[in-house]
C-alpha cells in the first residue's frame, strides 16, 4: 500500500517556536520570511552620545528635602529627555535578579510537551506562550520566543518550572514597588501631588505583565531582527537580561545601543504614561536585535493601569496647561485589546488615541 501523508491537524500551529528552528542541524541561514531588514546596516545603532541618565532610587525617598528634590528633578529629565533610564539602589537583590532569568531559561528549554498551549488565540489569556510578536497578523517573524504571564493584581503562573513559580511572586512584588516609587516621583515631577498617577491609574488594581523574551543565536543577525520597533503599552517597563545585549532605543532620532550589563535593572516609559502626563512624558520607541554568539534572554515588568481603569490626561495638568487635551480617553483593557491585537507597529497605537500633533 502507499504511504499516504497524515492530514495537518486543524489545530496545528503555522509556525513553531523559533529555538526549536535554531536548534535545527547545520542551520545556516534563516528561512527567508525571517528576513526582516532588506539592508544590513538597518539593524545597526550607534553608542549614544551622551550616557543614559541613572536613577538612585534611594534618593527619591529621601528624608533630605533638597536631596529629594534634585533626585526628582532629575528622574523628570530623564523621562523627558530619554523616556529611558538605568536605576540603581533599587532594593532588589543581584541573586534574585540572577535567579529569575535561570528559571526563565529553565521555562523555555522545557519539552514542548510542559509547556502551556503555544500561541492561544485569546489575547487576555493570562499565560500565553509564543513566538514573534502577533505570528497570526505578520509575513515576516521576529527571531523571538516570549512567555506572558498576568502576575498582578492576580497572579498566575505556569506550572513548570518550580523555580519560577517560587521566585516570580517576590520578583513580581519588589518591581511593583520600584513602580510605585518611580511614580511617586513622576507625579511630583510633574507639579502633581506625589499619589496623584497612583490614583488615576488605580496602581492598587495595576496589570503587571511578566514577558520574558528569548532570542536564540541566529545565522544572519543583521537582517533578522528579534522585537520591531514599538513602545510599550503601559506606564513603566522594567527590564532585565541575561548579560547579552540588543535592545536599542530611540534618542533624538537615532538608534543608540543599551550594553547593560546583567546585573542593571532599566526602565522605559510606556504609552500609558505618555498619555497620563498629556504628551509630555512620551513613550521611547524601542527594539531588539539578534546576534549569532549567545542566547539573550530579557525579562520586561509591564507595568500598567488596572484594566477597567478609563485613562486620561490627569486633570490637574491640564488645568496648569489651559485645559488642552492631547488624547482621548480610554479603558486600558481596549488599548491593550487593540494593541496586543494588531501588529506591533511603532507608536501606531497611541496615534489613534491622540488628537493633535503637538
Ligand atoms: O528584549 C528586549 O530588550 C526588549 C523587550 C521588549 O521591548 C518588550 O518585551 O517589550
Ligand atoms: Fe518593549
Amino acid at each position: 500500500m502507499a504511504a499516504t501523508t497524515p492530514p495537518l491537524r486543524q489545530d496545528s500551529p503555522a509556525i513553531t517556536c523559533v529555538k526549536k528552528l535554531a536548534e535545527t542541524p547545520n542551520l545556516n541561514s534563516i528561512p527567508s520570511n525571517y528576513t526582516y531588514y532588506t539592508t544590513p546596516t538597518e539593524a545597526t545603532a550607534s553608542d549614544p552620545d551622551d550616557s543614559i541618565p541613572t536613577i538612585d532610587l534611594s534618593l527619591l525617598t529621601s528624608d533630605d528635602p533638597d536631596e529629594k528634590s534634585k533626585a526628582v528633578q532629575e528622574l523628570g529629565k530623564a523621562c523627558q529627555d530619554w523616556g529611558f533610564f538605568t536605576i540603581v539602589n533599587h532594593g532588589i537583590p543581584e541573586e534574585l535578579m540572577k535567579a529569575t532569568l535561570e528559571a526563565t531559561d529553565r521555562f523555555f528549554n522545557l519539552p514542548e510537551e510542559e509547556k502551556p498551549e503555544f500561541e492561544p488565540k485569546n489575547v487576555l489569556e493570562p499565560i500565553r506562550y509564543g513566538t514573534s510578536c502577533n505570528s497570526a497578523k505578520e509575513k515576516v517573524f521576529c527571531w523571538r520566543d516570549f512567555l506572558k504571564v498576568f502576575v498582578h493584581p492576580e497572579f498566575h503562573c505556569p506550572e513548570k518550572p518550580e523555580s519560577l513559580r517560587e521566585l516570580l511572586p517576590e520578583y513580581c512584588e519588589r518591581t511593583r514597588d520600584v513602580v510605585r516609587k518611580l511614580l511617586k516621583g513622576i507625579s511630583e515631577s510633574l507639579g502633581l501631588e506625589e499619589g496623584e498617577i497612583e490614583k488615576a491609574v488605580d496602581l492598587q488594581r495595576s496589570l503587571q505583565i511578566y514577558a520574558a523574551n528569548y532570542y536564540p543565536r541566529c545565522p544572519n543577525p543583521n537582517v533578522a531582527v528579534g522585537m520591531v520597533p514599538h513602545s510599550d503599552h503601559g506606564l513603566l517597563t522594567i527590564l532585565i537580561q541575561n548579560g547579552v545585549g540588543g535592545l536599542q532605543i530611540q534618542h533624538q532620532g537615532k538608534w543608540v545601543n543599551v550594553n547593560a550589563p546583567s546585573n542593571s535593572i532599566l526602565v522605559n516609559t510606556g504609552d500609558h504614561l505618555e498619555i497620563v502626563s498629556n504628551g509630555k512624558y512620551k513613550s521611547v520607541l524601542h527594539r531588539a536585535v539578534v546576534n549569532n554568539e549567545k542566547t539573550r534572554i530579557s525579562i520586561a515588568m509591564a507595568n500598567g493601569p488596572s484594566l477597567e481603569t478609563v485613562v486620561c490626561p490627569a486633570s490637574q495638568l491640564m488645568r496648569n496647561e489651559g485645559g488642552m487635551r492631547s488624547y482621548i480617553p480610554m479603558k486600558y483593557k481596549d488599548y491593550l485589546l487593540s494593541h496586543q491585537g494588531s501588529q506591533l507597529n511603532g507608536k501606531a497605537m497611541l496615534k489613534r488615541v491622540q488628537i493633535q500633533d503637538y
